[in-house]
């Protein structure tokens, strides 16, 4: 996969991640797993973005600096005005406001009205409506596509019904091949082999 020489930005954005290193305290991924989100989308060359669940824009930034190679853009959505502004201020310090379109809005409500076509989703708002998320964003992610979704561990946790429900309800689906890397927060990757 060819990637676009962004070297400029390449350092604004590591100059960013470096200095918030420890400042990351609102239920924010850990860099690992924005690693694994940023390597998924160059390995594969995505372009069309979807995030439920923005926060203050940790993922948003790996995510969005991935888009910065293959030349992508990411919807990323979330419901609290508070964390969606501090988000806008750090990926505008991160140099990847062209790479990111941030709405405030009910995930709920949104998600169904947005129109795609998506080939990369990043799932990591409320747990309890991730398998909605899913059957709602699933018609319009193009085969080929990747659905990733966050804090799925198979053994599950307290509090984590939610996505051991999706869990299993991803991995029943013939048109999709699920795998979970535990490296991190526990991520389900999702591959969309098939439209149906
Ligand atoms: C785990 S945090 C996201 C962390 C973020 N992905 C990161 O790595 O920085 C979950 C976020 O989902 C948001 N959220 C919860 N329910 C939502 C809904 N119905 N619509 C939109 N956002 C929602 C919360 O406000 C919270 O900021």
């Amino acid at each position: 996969q060819e990637t676009l020489d962004t070297t400029g930005l390449d350092t604004k954005v590591k100059v960013f991640l470096e200095s918030q290193k420890s400042e990351w305290r609102d239920m924010n991924v850990p860099a690992s797993d924005g690693q694994l989100l940023y390597d998924i989308i160059v390995e594969n060359g995505y372009t069309k973005g979807l995030e439920i669940g923005t926060s203050t824009g940790h993922s948003t930034i790996w995510i969005a600096w991935a888009f910065s190679k293959t030349g992508g853009k990411l919807i990323t959505i979330d419901i609290d005005e508070t964390r969606y502004k501090k988000a806008l201020a750090n990926i505008k310090e991160a140099g990847l406001t062209n790479y990111v379109d941030a709405r405030l809005a009910d995930a709920h409500e949104l998600v169904k009205k947005l129109e795609g076509p998506f080939d990369f989703v990043f799932s990591d708002a409320d747990k309890d409506w991730y398998t909605n998320y899913f059957k709602e964003v699933s018609p319009k992610l193009e085969v080929g596509g990747c659905f990733t979704a966050h804090n799925v561990r198979p053994e599950g946790r307290r509090g984590m019904s939610g996505t051991r429900a999706y869990l299993a309800y991803v991995q029943s689906l013939e048109n999709y091949s699920t795998t979970v890397d535990n490296s991190g927060g526990g991520m389900a990757i999702s591959y969309k082999k098939a439209e149906k």
